[in-house]
């Protein structure tokens, strides 16, 4: 059976204010897509909302054929508290929790996997820096190690690129079109029209509603790009006339 995420009328918010309206559409197995949009257009919201840290306030998000812990997550660096006295190798290493548990030990195996993960990212001679002490190319990378320990089957990945180099940016890139050609549903929110141009087949761009999801190439339109635009500025200045009304 091929699996799939389908969003069936959904509404997603905080405090009852909606941030994604009415959404309808479906993410096939194996998709690479990008989300695109304006700022504040619901990107960051619906991954949240696929992760179950957002409940809808109308609607439904159906995985048929994806399990909750075959669901990887990469926040926006903004979100991730960086201070917490951990090494690169600690938090490589939890991307095995599935398997050994919070407080389990490394066999000789998984510790070959851990190292094989870092150097995969190019940070073999990082294992025992904190990583407070990272720079924000070469955390972007230790994230990456972790999430391929953690061998999900749907990746979300919300901003990857930001505040990197180009040469991280190219290497990370890499690592996401494998994701895609071993048959893994990928989903990350971009800015950067041109990467998305020539890296996701997929595009979803919303402005808080639905605007257009399918081939890259049919949903990048300067048409599309203003009608984002449009919609979300009308959102943002007048947020209770935004749309179809949430229940
Ligand atoms: N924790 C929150 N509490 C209240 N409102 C929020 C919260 N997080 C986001 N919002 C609001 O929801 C709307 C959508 O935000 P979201 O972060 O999903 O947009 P985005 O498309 O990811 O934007 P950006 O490109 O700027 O990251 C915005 O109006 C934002 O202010």
């Amino acid at each position: 059976m091929t699996a799939s995420v389908a969003f069936q009328n959904l509404t997603l918010g905080y405090d009852r204010h909606p941030a994604v309206h009415h959404l309808d559409t479906e993410i096939s197995e194996g998709s690479l897509t990008a989300i695109v949009g304006p700022n504040g257009a619901g990107k960051s919201t619906l991954l949240k909302g696929m992760m179950g840290s957002l409940s809808p306030l109308e609607g439904t998000i159906d995985f048929s054929g994806f399990e909750r812990e075959e669901i990887a997550y990469l926040p926006q660096q903004s979100e991730i508290d960086r201070s917490f006295p951990i090494s690169v190798l600690d938090l490589v290493s939890m991307g095995l929790w599935r398997e050994i548990g919070a407080f389990g030990r490394l066999g000789r195996a998984r510790r070959t996997q851990v190292s094989d993960a870092i150097a995969a990212v190019g940070l073999t001679g990082f294992e025992k820096r904190p990583i407070g002490s990272l720079s924000g190319g070469q955390m972007q990378r230790a994230l990456f190690a972790r999430l391929l320990l953690q061998d999900a089957k749907l990746v979300l990945l919300d901003e990857p690129f930001t505040a990197i180099d180009a040469k991280t940016m190219r290497d990370l890139v890499e690592i996401i079109e494998n994701w895609h050609s071993e048959g893994r549903t990928v989903l990350a929110v971009l800015h950067d029209y041109e990467l998305v141009g020539s890296h996701f087949p997929q595009t979803l761009m919303l402005a808080r509603e639905l605007v257009a999801h399918g081939p890259t190439n049919t949903v990048l339109t300067a048409e599309n790009r203003f009608r984002a635009r449009q919609m979300c500025e009308a959102c943002n200045s007048t947020p209770h006339i935004c749309g179809k009304s949430a229940a």
